[in-house]
């Protein structure tokens, strides 16, 4: 049972714990916990390119005695949401040594991130979840999910790539971030749930290629789109994997706002030589590819996993932050446990264009349903329709589901291409 509430302490009866901000002398005991807790080993290498990502005033680790028994953290975001973006706290590093398990070491972390971020005015959360049981309770609903897409080597090209007047251009990652980052861009202006990247994030983590991560693949390559007046319209990393009978392609990111430049790019992967599968990883739910072949088949999704996790934390700011499809005006009773501030009836009104805003209403509400159910729908990826079927939204007055449902449409799904 906790005694001392504090923000820089955390008394418990039996032990005592503290809580403070990562300093640059926690390297050893920080590593200890993340081996550890995700059963790994850390490198050096790879440790440093965590250090140097890490926002050391946004990261807590928690003490019994000298030791380090718990770590979280949290990369200042600026996610796209639709028709804009929102600040938001990036959560990540949690683990909770297995001697401290269960003694709610991570409820008071979340509690303090949750503060964090409110102070540095994010009205979001998001994160990648080791375990789908851990989250939900703290209001992260799944926004986004990933696609994991395959097709056959040394085939063809989609048939759309014919005529697309483009270059490619295999390139060094050393110093790419400035020729990448503005495609990066462009996709976040189409989809939402994409955080943008800093040069650091470019450099230190995208394009580091550490050996050591790569699990036994070869070295990343970059290729590059470029249209007749020789701009970036595309780009692709991937690595090849020795496999029998032949090896394996796995492209980790595929970025092509522009479509002839996407085709072009999976042309590519399709006429490699000496190559027997294409897997992509962390593609769109949505993806065109498919529909790119007159052979349904010749690109099958191979797996959808969960990915952003997102937790609204302030309501007001979350809906204003976005843009609405449709006119609106609703009343959601809105269950938050963590959060008291969003908790109660809220008035949802938006306009023929788009803006919305929410306000504290006496009048009887139309739905209700917990902030998690919210952070699910919010960018547009999961139906709140389907969200009721699943029993997660009671729906009050008939046909207001219907109307929240168009409302949060977005043209194309929501997507987080990585893991942070
Ligand atoms: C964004 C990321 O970094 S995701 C990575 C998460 N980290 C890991 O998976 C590493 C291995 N696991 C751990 O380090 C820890 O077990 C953690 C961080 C998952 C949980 O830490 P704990 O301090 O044990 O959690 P805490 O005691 O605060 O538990 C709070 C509640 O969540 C529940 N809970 C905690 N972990 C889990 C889980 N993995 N599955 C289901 N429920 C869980 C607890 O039972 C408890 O429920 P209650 O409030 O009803 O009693």
């Amino acid at each position: 049972m906790w005694a001392g509430r504090t923000l820089d302490s955390l008394v418990c009866v039996q032990d005592e714990l503290r809580i403070r901000n990562l300093t640059a002398g926690d390297t050893d005991g920080f590593r200890a916990c993340l081996d550890v807790a995700f059963h790994e080993t850390t490198t050096d290498a790879s440790l440093r390119r965590w250090w140097q990502l890490l926002d050391l005033d946004r990261t807590i680790v928690v003490l019994d005695g000298d030791t380090i028994v718990a770590t979280s953290g949290a990369f200042p975001q600026r996610l796209s949401v639709p028709g804009g973006e929102l600040a938001s706290a990036g959560v990540t590093v949690v683990t909770v040594l297995p001697t401290h398990r269960r003694r709610g070491i991570l409820t008071r972390m979340m509690a303090r991130l949750f503060e964090q971020a409110a102070a540095a005015g994010e009205p979001l959360a998001g994160l990648w979840a080791a375990e789908g049981g851990i989250y939900g309770r703290f209001g992260y609903g799944v926004a986004t999910q990933v696609a994991t897409l395959e097709l056959d080597g040394g085939s063809p090209p989609p048939p759309r790539s014919q005529g697309a007047d483009f270059t490619l251009e295999l390139l060094p990652l050393d110093g790419a971030g400035p020729l990448l980052d503005p495609l990066w861009e462009r996709v976040r202006a189409q989809r939402a749930g994409v955080p943008a990247r800093t040069e650091q994030w470019w450099s230190g983590n995208v394009l580091s290629d550490l050996e050591d991560e790569r699990e036994g693949a070869h070295e990343t390559r970059l290729v590059v789109a470029r249209d007749a007046a020789g701009a970036a319209q595309g780009y692709a990393l991937y690595r090849a994997r020795d496999a029998e009978p032949a090896t394996t392609v796995e492209v980790l990111e595929l970025i092509a706002p522009d479509t002839e430049a996407e085709a072009t790019l999976w042309g590519y992967f399709r006429q490699i030589d000496l190559v027997g599968r294409v897997k992509a990883t962390g593609r769109p739910v949505d993806d065109p590819l498919k529909f790119r072949f007159d052979d349904f088949e010749a690109a099958h999704v191979a797996d959808v996993n969960d990915a952003l996790w997102l937790r609204l934390l302030d309501l007001p700011a979350a809906v204003a932050g976005r843009a609405w499809a449709a006119p609106l005006d609703l009343v959601l009773d809105v269950t938050d446990r963590r959060l008291p501030a969003n908790a109660g009836s809220w008035r949802l009104e938006a306009s023929a264009q788009g803006d919305g805003r929410c306000s504290p209403t006496d009048r009887a509400p139309d739905l209700a349903l917990d902030v998690a159910a919210l952070g699910a729908a919010y960018l547009g990826g999961v139906s709140p329709v389907r969200l009721a079927d699943a029993g997660r939204i009671a729906e009050l007055t008939p046909g207001a589901l219907a109307r929240l449902d168009v409302a949060l449409h977005t043209p194309r799904a929501p997507w987080t291409p990585e893991d942070f």
